[in-house]
């Protein structure tokens, strides 16, 4: 079943004072399946947070739609987007997003405690998700205790602690050293494996060689996409290293 549809998106800043206007996204058609696990790369200014920002409904496309399962996310209201954003969608961003007085533990319920929902029920979807993430032993820290990859963690429990239709995830392993970086890689694999769909836009091949398949965007489109199928890791990587340096000669897909 397709997840997320991206139908002919276009994205046109036009900034202040009616001045130049930057064609950040020229025409962006893909679709994800339920249990996918997409990671979207490209050059640096080649749309890539604009489109996330389309996808997570917090900027507006100039045309073109995103649904998701069907429902028409650009068309929506404003004032139910945050709602709507809250019960479909989970959110990973590189620098982390927590909130520094509260605890992990509270951090994590955030999103539950905004729908109303009671403590036994909070607690009871936590104790799985922060067992398997190997953080059960630092709920009670404020995240000013703890490292860079256990914040991370703490980031992915809140995003999964919703049971989200799709985690969309912006450089996750950004600010992260390689230790921590090979944690939450294996971490969104596992999850992926069993069943959560993960859309991820990242500059990392290490980071995409771990997704199922790749979309790279060039100039506002998408130039090109790779599926892992048996491709180990290591395989993965050289084919989208491979694909990079062509997007950045210049030369065609079809070389
Ligand atoms: N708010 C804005 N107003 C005007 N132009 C913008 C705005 N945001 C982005 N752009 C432009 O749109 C284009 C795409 O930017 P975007 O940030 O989506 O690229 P990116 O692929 O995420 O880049 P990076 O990898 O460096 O983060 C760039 O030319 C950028 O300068």
């Amino acid at each position: 079943m397709e997840i997320l549809t991206v139908k002919n998106l276009k994205k046109i800043y036009t900034t202040r004072f009616g001045g130049n206007k930057v064609e950040a996204l020229s025409n962006i058609s893909f679709s994800v399946e339920e249990g996918e696990y997409v990671a979207i790369m490209g050059e640096s200014g080649s749309g890539k947070t604009t489109l996330l920002n389309i996808l997570a409904s917090l900027d507006k496309p100039t045309s073109g739609q995103v649904l998701l399962k069907g429902d028409n996310i650009s068309s929506m209201k404003e004032k139910n987007l945050a709602t709507f954003r809250r019960e479909h969608l989970g959110f990973v961003f590189q620098d982390f997003n927590l909130l520094d007085t509260f605890s992990l533990k509270d951090n994590i319920f955030l999103p539950l405690v905004l729908s109303g929902k009671n403590y036994k029920n909070m607690n009871d979807r936590l104790i799985p998700i922060a067992k398997n993430l190997g953080i059960s032993h630092l709920l009670d820290k404020f995240p000013y205790e703890v490292s860079g990859g256990e914040k991370q963690r703490t980031a992915v429990a809140r995003a999964l602690i919703t049971d989200p239709d799709i985690v969309l995830a912006d450089e996750p392993t950004g600010a992260l050293d390689s230790k921590s970086t090979g944690q939450l890689l294996d971490i969104f694999s596992d999850i992926n494996d069993k069943g959560q769909t993960i859309l991820m836009v990242t500059h990392s091949t290490k980071s995409a060689s771990h997704a199922k398949r790749v979309l790279f965007i060039k100039d506002g489109e998408i130039f090109h996409q790779i599926y892992k199928g048996e491709l180990t890791n290591a395989q993965m990587y050289e084919k989208i290293s491979n694909t990079l340096t062509l997007i950045a000669t210049g030369g065609s897909r079809n070389e």
